[in-house]
C-alpha cells in the first residue's frame, strides 16, 4: 500500500488497542489495556490527552447513543464514562467474566455490544453479547468443533447478514450468520485464514466496500482484504505488535492504527506503542460505527 503512516501520538503504550472514532467530538479514543489508560486525540489538534490512568485493565470502548463512552474493563465490569461528567460509573458486571479482562468490543445496529475476553491459565477466552438492559450472555458459537480461545477483532457487513469474528489463536477470521433481531450468531465459516508465520490476526475493521482490514500482532502490519477475503494490500508499521485499525476523520478516510510493545522499542520497533494514522487508498472509506445503548438513559 502506497501510504506513509504518520505517528500521531508517541504514547509508548504497553498494549495500545481499542481505537474508536467519536464523530460528535471529531476525536479518536484508544486504550493502553494493562495500564487502564484512555487517550484522546482530535482531528484538528496535534498531541493527545490522557483521560484515565487507573489500576485495572481497560480492554475497549464503544460510543453510546448519547455520546458517552461505554468502557469494558477487568473482572467483567462495564462502565459509563463521559469526560465532561467526571469519573466512570459502574453499569453492569458480566459475572462469568470476573476472572479475566475484556479484549475487543463492537456495538451492533441494535445497541448491543459483543465483547470478547482474554483466556487465562484456567479458561479460554469467550465471546459475550451485552444486551441493552446490561445482561451479559455468552455467545460462544462453536466453530470447527471448537469454542473461542482468543476472540478478537469484529465487523459487520453492510447488508448486516454477516458478522466477522477474529479468532487469534487459530489464525482465522470467521464469518457468522448474524440475526439482527435476536443478536444470535450461527453457521461459522472460516473467511480468512492467516499464515502462522505472519504474526497473529488481532483487531479488525471494515471499509465501505466490505473489505476487511486486519492487524497483525507480531506481524508488524495491517493487511487489507477484498470483500471476497483475498489479500489485496498491506501496510507495514515500525512496530512488531500492530493491534487494531479503525477508520476516522470527517469523511472516514483516515485509518488510525494502534500498536503495542512500547516498553521495549529495541526489540519491538521504534514506533512500538504509538498511535499511527494514514490516508486510505483513493475511493476507500470506512462506515460509521454503530453506537451502543447499554448505559444511555
Ligand atoms: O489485547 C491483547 O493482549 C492482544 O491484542 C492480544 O489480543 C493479541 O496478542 C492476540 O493474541
Amino acid at each position: 500500500m502506497d501510504a506513509t503512516p504518520e505517528r500521531v501520538a508517541d504514547t509508548r503504550c504497553s498494549t495500545g488497542e481499542g481505537p474508536v472514532w467519536h464523530p460528535d467530538e471529531r476525536a479518536l479514543y484508544w486504550c493502553d489495556i494493562p495500564n487502564g489508560r484512555l487517550f484522546r486525540t482530535t482531528a484538528d489538534e496535534a498531541g493527545y490527552e490522557l483521560l484515565l490512568d487507573e489500576d485495572d485493565a481497560l480492554g475497549g470502548a464503544t460510543v453510546e447513543a448519547d455520546g458517552a463512552l461505554l468502557l469494558f474493563r477487568a473482572a467483567g465490569r462495564v462502565e459509563r464514562f463521559d469526560p465532561g461528567e467526571g469519573d466512570p460509573e459502574h453499569v453492569t458486571t458480566v459475572e462469568s467474566a470476573t476472572h479475566t479482562r475484556f479484549n475487543d468490543v463492537i456495538a451492533d445496529p441494535e445497541g448491543r455490544v459483543y465483547a470478547g475476553t482474554m483466556p487465562t491459565d484456567d479458561e479460554l477466552g469467550r465471546l459475550y453479547r451485552v444486551e441493552s438492559d446490561g445482561d451479559g450472555v455468552s455467545v460462544d458459537v462453536v466453530a470447527d468443533g471448537k469454542g473461542f480461545d482468543i476472540p478478537n477483532g469484529m465487523a459487520f457487513t453492510d447488508d448486516l447478514e454477516t458478522m466477522y469474528v477474529t479468532e487469534s489463536e487459530a489464525h482465522v477470521v470467521y464469518a457468522y450468520d448474524y440475526d439482527r433481531a435476536t443478536g444470535d450468531l450461527s453457521n461459522p465459516e472460516p473467511f480468512v485464514e492467516t499464515d502462522p508465520d505472519d504474526g497473529v490476526p488481532d483487531g479488525l475493521t471494515i471499509d465501505d466496500d466490505d473489505g476487511l482490514w486486519s492487524a497483525r500482532w507480531n506481524g508488524g502490519a495491517v493487511v487489507r482484504y477484498g470483500a471476497d477475503g483475498t489479500e489485496r494490500d498491506r501496510l507495514s508499521l515500525p512496530a512488531r505488535k500492530v493491534s487494531c485499525p479503525v477508520f476516522g476523520g470527517d469523511d472516514l478516510r483516515d485509518v488510525y492504527v494502534t500498536t503495542a510493545g512500547g516498553a521495549d522499542r529495541p526489540a519491538e520497533g521504534d514506533g512500538a506503542g504509538a498511535l499511527f494514522r494514514f490516508e486510505a487508498p483513493d475511493g476507500v472509506a470506512g462506515r460509521p460505527a454503530f453506537r451502543s445503548s447499554v448505559a444511555t438513559e
